[in-house]
């Protein structure tokens, strides 16, 4: 396993310590490495933000910490520990059905792309919420009733809502609901896949600034996928970049986003528009994705890297410290010419 590059042990603010992380589909004869040997720490209260294009093994690798990977899926090494504010740390790799049924909900919950779809049609929200918290927490009727309109008015839902069916809300709303449903047991880490393509722009911003708020009320951590950079840029504390199955990037998100250390990071930045500051130049990254069952023999991302060097082509570079809480692969993370910026974080 390789070595972990976060150096110091997981102290109290650490919540969750995942540690060579590799996850193949398909056979021994014929793997297909879509998450290779992942390293990463979420904070307690931060907002970890994950981005890579489609096919970088975002999902993959948040269903592997969840204990959600179906067949021919298959963890091939790692570790990852969850350490919740009450009860011992959980082995989420090796925690039996009983310890994870306990986990969901009250330590952790996720909201995936489908979000809307989630809720069940035939059922009242009051039935779902009051279900749910009937089981975990054991909660009375009424009570549970109770807490249940308070989290709706926390994602901006009237508590008249309750009595709802899915179908008569509309997307946003449902999206949020989803979203409370997710939290009602307060658990420490919520993990939000794409949670909100499938809604207008102007409602993506509403619902995020909704998460936000929340998590600081609530004092959860957020791990938060997407293919959107500019997305991250606006609600993360940091950002960690998968490329082909790998973390090529992670660090601070102002720091990220000024001066991205990683050629692909770079080049994911100037593909989306700045969301403040002025305008400045599109640029998508030429080439395709990899192809995982045919990677190159060195850095996954030099056949399409305009800094490649013959150096790239030999090994895998090491997510390696760059200071200031910066972890970058890349062996020209150093003299990489530093860019210009158009929009601030
Ligand atoms: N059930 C499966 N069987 C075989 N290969 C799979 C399966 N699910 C995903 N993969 C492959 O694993 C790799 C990583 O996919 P994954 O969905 O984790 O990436 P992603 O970054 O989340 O992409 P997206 O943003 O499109 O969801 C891809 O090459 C994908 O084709």
């Amino acid at each position: 396993m390789p070595a972990n590059p976060h150096e110091n042990s997981p102290g109290q603010d650490v919540l969750l310590d995942v540690e060579g992380l590799s996850v193949d589909y398909g056979t021994e004869a014929d793997p297909l490495p879509a998450v290779s040997e992942v390293s990463l720490r979420v904070r307690r209260g931060d907002i970890l933000g994950i981005a890579g294009e489609s096919g970088s093994g975002k999902t993959t690798l948040i269903n592997a910490l969840l204990r959600l990977l179906r067949p021919p899926a298959q963890v091939r090494s790692g570790r990852a520990t969850l350490y919740p504010r009450s009860g011992t740390p959980l082995d989420l790799l090796h925690a039996d059905a009983k310890e994870l049924r306990e986990a969901r909900w009250e330590q952790t919950a996720v909201v995936f792309q489908s979000a809307m779809n989630a809720l069940n049609p035939v059922s009242r929200l009051s039935a779902q919420f009051t279900d749910v918290l009937r089981t975990h927490r054991r909660m009375p009727k009424s009570e549970a009733r109770e807490h249940a309109a308070h989290m709706l008015e926390l994602v901006g839902i009237p508590a008249a809502r309750l009595d709802s069916y899915p179908h008569e809300l509309s997307g946003g709303m449902r999206q949020r609901a989803t979203i409370a449903l997710s939290l009602v047991c307060e658990p420490d880490l919520l993990v939000m896949d794409e949670p909100t393509t499938a809604v207008d722009v102007v409602m993506q911003r509403q619902i995020l600034r909704q998460v936000i708020r929340l998590q600081r009320r609530l004092g959860f951590s957020v791990v938060f996928i997407t293919h959107d950079l500019s997305l991250l840029l606006e609600i993360a504390d940091r950002i960690a970049v998968m490329y082909g199955g790998r973390i090529v990037e992670s660090g601070p998100v102002g720091a990220l986003y000024r001066d991205p250390r990683h050629p692909y990071t770079r080049g994911l930045r100037d593909s989306f528009p700045p969301l403040r500051g002025p305008m400045r130049k599109l640029n998508g990254i030429p080439g395709s994705p990899p192809d995982l069952r045919r990677l190159p023999p060195g850095c996954p991302f030099e056949p399409r890297c305009p800094y490649a060097s013959s150096e790239c082509t030999t090994a895998v570079p090491e997510l390696k410290d760059h200071g200031a809480d910066r972890l970058v692969a890349c062996v020209h993370a150093d003299t990489l010419p530093v860019p210009t910026v158009g929009g601030r974080v």
